[in-house]
């Protein structure tokens, strides 16, 4: 912390997500279909946001908006001050490949990759040595839980296992943000519990920000901030 901080009630510290006036429609043949419409948000390094609302109200959109899997027709969006909407595309990948960490409803795990092979995969692109990611993967996976299993393929997991999995690859490069759409749609509740207890404890302990989309009144409750989409534009959570 700096003193300028200490002397100066008013500061805030820069939000990690600065979005303003986000716009995004569809073309579909000769019709637009707008989604999101002037979408105002900050979110501090370090939160965990539930992104909640009915279904087709722009929430996917907006995730894979702010991961730089797609792009806003208009607006600002700034990620740990980098202005992802003016990237190149081939920058844009670069980006997304260093900072963002990917959760997704049903694991997208490679069915023919062990565990092990699966959380390794997003570092084969980097100059880390086998020993160095060796290392890497062992500690995610032991983060996760699941030292005893990296050998398995996701066919002979538990789909919250497969989940972990997924959380363990979403964490290997260390990312500044981790993305999670619907990450316990497709868990029954005990699994379901056991996934946001682990985000949980990564955002607290781990301090990592999270931005989790879920339909999910009992995964919301585990963010601790909420925001409610709602035909493509944002309404206050009640906390
Ligand atoms: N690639 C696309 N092309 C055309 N329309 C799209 C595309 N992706 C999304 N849409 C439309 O944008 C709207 C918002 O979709 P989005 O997936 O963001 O909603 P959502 O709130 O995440 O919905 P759900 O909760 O059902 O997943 C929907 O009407 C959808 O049909």
């Amino acid at each position: 912390m700096t003193t300028d901080v200490t002397h100066n009630p008013t500061h805030r510290p820069e939000p990690l997500v600065s979005i303003r006036h986000l716009a995004k429609s569809y073309r579909r043949g000769a019709q637009t279909v707008p989604v999101l419409s002037d979408i105002t948000l900050d979110i501090a390094e370090g939160d965990f946001i539930a992104l909640m609302g009915p279904s087709g109200s722009g929430k996917s959109t907006l995730l894979n908006l702010i991961a730089g899997i797609d792009r806003p027709d208009s607006g600002e969006l700034r990620v740990a001050g980098v202005d992802i909407a003016g990237l190149p595309e081939s920058s844009l990948a670069d980006w997304r490949a260093a900072h963002v960490g990917f959760i997704f409803q049903f694991y997208n795990l490679m069915p023919v990759l062990t565990a092990y092979e699966n959380v390794e995969l997003p570092l084969m692109l980097t100059r880390l040595s086998r020993q160095e990611r060796r290392e890497r993967v062992e500690m995610v996976l032991r983060m996760v839980n699941l030292a005893d299993r990296m050998d398995h393929y996701p066919s002979e997991l538990s789909g919250g296992q497969q989940q972990r999995v997924a959380i363990a690859r979403a964490l290997i490069t260390d990312p500044t943000l981790i993305v999670a759409d619907e990450p316990t749609g497709d868990l029954d509740r005990t699994s379901a519990t056991e996934i946001l207890a682990m985000l949980q404890r990564l955002n607290a302990e781990a301090g990592k920000t999270i931005i989790m989309v879920t339909h999910d009144a009992h995964a919301a409750e585990a963010a601790r901030s909420l925001v409610y989409l709602e035909k493509g534009e944002l309404l206050p959570g009640p906390r």
